[in-house]
């Protein structure tokens, strides 16, 4: 159709959630990077939502995975089938039917050239007419707005599910960066690893991860923060029996400190190895969190103490990564010429 109706398509494969960005209408799709798949078949049963529902409830043939839990691509034919069915999603939100689209595909930054390489002919063939890569706090920058063509350092921290990603960013490149495996996931091990030790209680993962969206934080400030408590449901390790029990804010912000702590020393260790000019800039103009686990309560606060620098949440930090993947189609030229340097 000589072009008409090609739209650019930016995947933010994130190792808890996808979300897919079309130019000119935003983000179309978010689902968790989940897939079912049956064990005995190797047949993919659900992929996204319908998948992650799945989670803790499958019978023994059928299991719930995520693909990208640990920042790499499990296998090439799972990550296939996920790119495939989000491409088709974003073809149906929107609603045209188009020529093949040019796709851009966010990927953790630990990973390898064999599976970028991987990630691109899944791509190709899930129907890209080209595909790229791009590197994750990358996409975060351009997606919270910040100068990253410029020569001005900015400092990002996208923190995720599985990884924390900080960054310093300079006339289009990563000038320093530091991947540490703890993000959204670990604080939500350390809330199930904490109840179980002071309760004697087992929570699901999904519990874990809504107490630390409700009442979790990085530290209680107010003091209706430290009031806060919530009823949690759980099996009781000693009768085997579901049991409620209460927990307070405070005692999730002190089974959180380590996850924390564990981030900032990520900020520190980037700072350390800025040079000058650039650590000058980021003074300057602060620190940008990216990332779901940038609306922890007051982690912004901990952070600027620690660092001695201002810190901003950005945005709409759950969607900064695609829509910054699906805005750097508009520089693919410098984005080709990046690609080409490594
Ligand atoms: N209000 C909130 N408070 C704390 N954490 C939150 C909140 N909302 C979402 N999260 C956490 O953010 C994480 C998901 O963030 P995001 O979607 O940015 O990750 P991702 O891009 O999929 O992962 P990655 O960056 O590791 O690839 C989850 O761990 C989720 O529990």
């Amino acid at each position: 159709m000589f072009g008409i109706g090609t739209k650019d398509v930016g995947i933010d494969l994130g190792t808890a959630n996808t979300l897919v960005f079309i130019k000119n209408k935003g983000i179309v799709l978010r689902e968790p990077s989940v897939v079912a798949k049956n064990t005995s078949t190797e047949e993919i049963v659900a992929v996204g939502n319908d998948a992650r529902n799945m989670i803790g409830r499958t019978p023994g043939s059928i299991v719930a995975i995520r693909p990208m839990k640990d920042g790499v691509i499990a296998d090439f034919d799972t990550t296939t089938a996920m790119i495939q069915y989000y491409l088709k999603g974003a073809m149906k939100a929107s609603g045209t039917s188009w020529s093949k689209p040019n796709v851009m595909i966010c990927v953790p930054s630990g990973i390898t050239s064999v599976e970028k390489r991987a990630i691109i002919d899944a791509a190709r063939q899930a129907g890209a007419r080209e595909a790229f890569t791009i590197e994750e706090p990358f996409a975060a920058a351009i997606g919270a707005n910040l100068p990253v063509w410029e020569p001005t350092g900015s400092l990002v921290v996208d923190i995720g599910g599985g990884t924390t990603e900080v960054a310093v960013i300079s006339l289009g490149g990563i000038v320093t960066s530091e991947s540490v495996r703890v993000a959204g996931d670990a604080m939500d091990i350390a809330i199930t690893q904490f109840i179980r030790k002071t309760y004697n209680l087992t929570i699901g993962e999904r519990t874990a991860e809504a107490i630390k969206i409700e009442i979790g934080s990085a530290r209680t400030v107010t003091e209706a923060e430290k009031n806060a408590k919530m009823d949690i449901r759980g099996r009781d390790l000693l009768t085997g029996l579901p049991k409620t029990i209460e927990i307070s804010a405070e005692e999730i912000a002190e089974a959180l400190k380590e996850s924390v702590a564990s981030i900032i020393e990520g900020v520190r260790r980037t700072l350390e190895k800025t040079p000058p000019e650039l650590s000058a800039d980021v003074m300057e103009r602060g620190i940008v969190l990216t990332g779901g686990g940038a609306l922890l309560k007051n982690l912004d606060k901990v952070i600027a103490d620690q660092t001695d620098m201002p810190v901003f949440i950005a945005d709409n930090p759950l969607d900064c990564v695609a829509i910054g993947t699906g805005k750097a189609l508009d520089n693919i030229s410098q984005i080709r010429r990046q690609q080409s340097h490594k």
